[in-house]
């Protein structure tokens, strides 16, 4: 990651006296990333804090913003419509004077009707769209209320917040916190996009003081490097505590997963697995690897790993440690390595300044056939597939579109069904009858859990965020998000199960001693298939593929395994005749090897992050080399592309199964028997 130019003053003085901070040095500038999409930067006024409010809501609706705009033209243009017009007669003479009232009375009693009918219309548009209006108006309300709400209760629970920091607007709010923008007060004589802005963490009160203690020694401890978050400072006033950190500009995973591209999603992954690897080097799980807790900003490629609150720290016998009591001496002791850090300069924030000048820098390197971060028009995926796409479904009918999505979300409703007969209290068992508690921590977001901890094993590892990592993969190939989605542990056993199929997570759970009650026998799916089914529906949908198949009495034969057309048949070693949809898939076949690694049902087969950054997968042809004119770049992607174009689905599952990377494959003594027998 590049670091970035220092635009800040050090010689500032530090303005907390008597106030209970905590001050801590040695964050690296490499850590405060950057971006380019944050609204101040197109600002160059003087900062005042409703511009800073206006500019930093600028992506969300304003109160009367286009949308509300298309319902006021809406409302107008059915006012409009309504008026009629009425021709006067111009011409005189009896005879054709009644002619012309006929004719008129003709006229005006068809018309009549049509113009009762454009006004009832109009009323009812008129209707839904005050309605709508009104509707979004209170959103942007309600969004206000909570922006001022809890910019008040920050204000009010630690009042030296006011004296260091101009708070301008929340942004972010999860279950335990809320995140809020703040500037220093001490820069306000500063240009708005010069000064350096972070991101202040308000616990909720009611969070466990030991939780907060943990996340801000791992904070402390691990974050700075290596992709993840790290602190400039804690502030607290009785119960409430607040952690001051760098603020990065970064975009919402929502809006960008289905687009990133192959070169863009190595990317991700290599720097998500990056920040892993060095927190699992501490010996610590992050327990909460989710897209939220990943601020990525497409344009610069910078990345931070963030949320700690529900890391735990292993121990050496292998067990989860519970979190360090307020006053054991480890916490005494971290408690004053942060005194001695306080001495230490505040590191600077991220002005919008910097972040310009950080993106700028980047584009600059690039046109030198530089730098390492992506460039949108070399990564935007195989040129020929919005031929293929016109050619699948240029001439789809409104029914076929219907067809195609109630066609896909029966899939995804087949992958997420939970048998009738599972307790969901009660729906794993151990098999070592003396151990009747099965008590294991389960923190962690639903959807991103692993088997292990699902199958409630207490030695849990460092393999937990691993699982996650490759769930969020997950979702980029298949383009589906979230993937999981069950209500509660049991329905998400139930979708590993669906998409792994019951003898893996059975054997799983076997070694772990848990014994898995089920009723049925589930296939294995083939991920690439999984993946390309969802991503390229319309081309697994086409009318034409669907037809080509079908038989003479107008049925398509289906896989019984997995519900499927036989022809797009997903299990594993399908042994259908099937449609190969060559050339493509945009992401290739050794993508799809690190997905099974990282998504390893077993925990101690499961690939590291140390492993996984060594994977085919990130032998990165498609980086930028540094020294190389990026025209000739630029060639060697296309003729990449045009070789993977040329990949076949059986070639590529064959290499699937190739190792890469030896590690031990042996379970412990008793369950490769155990195994055998299930
Ligand atoms: N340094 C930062 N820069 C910019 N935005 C941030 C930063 N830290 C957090 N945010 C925003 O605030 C949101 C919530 O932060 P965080 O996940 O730390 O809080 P949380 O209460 O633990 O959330 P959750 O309950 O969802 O895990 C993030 O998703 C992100 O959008």
């Amino acid at each position: 990651m590049d670091k970035k130019k220092s635009h800040h003053h050090h010689n500032q003085q530090t303005p907390t006296k008597s106030l209970n901070v905590i001050r801590m040095g040695g964050q690296e500038k490499s850590a405060l990333n950057v971006g380019g999409a944050n609204p101040i930067t197109e600002s160059t006024k003087k900062s005042s804090l409703t511009n800073y409010q206006r500019n930093f809501h600028s992506n969300k609706p304003p109160i009367v913003g286009d949308h509300e705009h298309a319902l006021m033209n809406r409302y107008h243009n059915d006012r409009q419509t309504v008026m009629p017009t009425v021709t006067q007669p111009s011409v005189s003479g009896l005879h054709y004077q009644q002619q012309q009232q006929q004719a008129q009375q003709v006229l005006t009693q068809k018309p009549k009707s049509t113009v009762e009918l454009t006004e009832k219309l109009a009323k009812i548009n008129r209707r839904n769209a005050m309605k709508e209006l009104s509707a979004l108006q209170a959103k942007n309300m309600q969004a206000i209320d909570k922006n001022e709400e809890a910019l008040k209760e920050l204000q009010e629970s630690i009042p030296e917040i006011s004296k260091i920091f101009d708070v301008h607007c929340r942004i972010g709010s999860g279950t335990f916190s809320s995140v809020l923008l703040g500037t220093l007060q001490r820069e306000r004589c500063l240009v708005e996009t010069q000064r350096r802005r972070f991101a202040i963490k308000h616990h909720n009160p009611t969070n466990h003081p030991e939780r907060i203690l943990r996340e801000l020694e791992c904070m402390f401890r691990i974050g700075g490097v290596n992709n993840v978050i790290g602190i400039n400072c804690c502030i607290r006033s009785n119960d409430n505590v607040a952690f001051v950190m760098p603020y990065m500009t970064h975009d919402r995973f929502h809006d960008i997963f289905r687009s990133l591209s192959l070169q863009e999603v190595r990317d991700y992954l290599r720097n998500l697995l990056v920040a892993l690897r060095h927190v699992h080097k501490f010996n610590v799980i992050h327990r909460d690897v989710k897209p939220s807790n990943i601020l990525y900003n497409r344009r610069t490629g910078k990345f931070l790993l963030c949320d700690f609150g529900l890391a735990q720290r292993i121990a050496d016998d292998g067990s989860v440690m519970q979190s360090n009591e307020l006053s054991s001496p480890e916490a005494f002791s971290f408690l004053r390595d942060m005194e001695s850090g306080r001495k230490l300069m505040l590191p600077d924030g991220n002005s919008a300044q910097a972040e310009a000048e950080d993106y700028m820098a980047i584009r600059r390197m690039r046109a030198l056939g530089g730098g390492g971060c992506v460039d949108h028009d070399l990564a935007s995926g195989p040129p020929n597939i919005h031929r293929l796409r016109e050619l699948a479904g240029g001439h789809l009918t409104k029914k076929d579109v219907a067809n195609q999505k109630a066609d896909t979300m029966r899939l995804l409703n087949r992958l997420r069904h939970v048998g009738s007969n599972m307790d969901p209290n009660n729906y794993v068992v151990s098999t070592n009858t003396t151990k009747k508690e099965m008590h294991a921590s389960r923190a962690g977001t639903p959807g991103y859990r692993p088997p292990e901890v699902l199958l409630r094993y207490p030695h849990q590892s460092t393999a937990v965020d691993v699982w996650a990592a490759g769930v969020i993969m997950l979702s980029l190939l298949s383009a589906v998000h979230p993937f999981f989605k069950a209500p509660h542990d049991c329905a998400a056993l139930a979708e590993i199960i669906n998409l792994f199929g019951d003898i893996p997570v059975r054997k799983t759970a076997f070694m772990l001693d848990r014994l898995i009650m089920l009723a049925h026998k589930v296939n294995t799916l083939d991920l690439r298939r999984v993946c390309m089914r969802f991503r390229y529906a319309d081309f697994f949908l086409a009318p034409e593929t669907l037809r080509k198949y079908r038989r003479p009495d107008g049925s398509t034969e289906m896989c019984r395994s997995c519900d499927q057309p036989t022809f797009n048949c997903l299990c594993h070693n399908s042994g259908h005749h099937l449609e190969m949809y060559d050339g493509l898939d945009e992401f290739p076949a050794n993508a799809y090897d690190l997905l099974s690694r990282l998504l390893e049902v077993n925990p101690q087969k499961r690939i590291t992050a140390e492993e996984a950054l060594k994977h085919p997968f990130f032998n990165d042809q498609h980086r930028i080399t540094p020294g190389v004119p990026l025209h000739q770049q630029k060639h060697m992607l296309q003729h990449q592309h045009q070789l993977r174009a040329r990949e076949t689905l059986p070639s590529a599952a064959a290499r699937t199964l190739k190792a890469f990377v030896s590690y031990s494959t042996e379970l412990p003594s008793t369950a490769p028997q155990a195994a055998g027998n299930v």
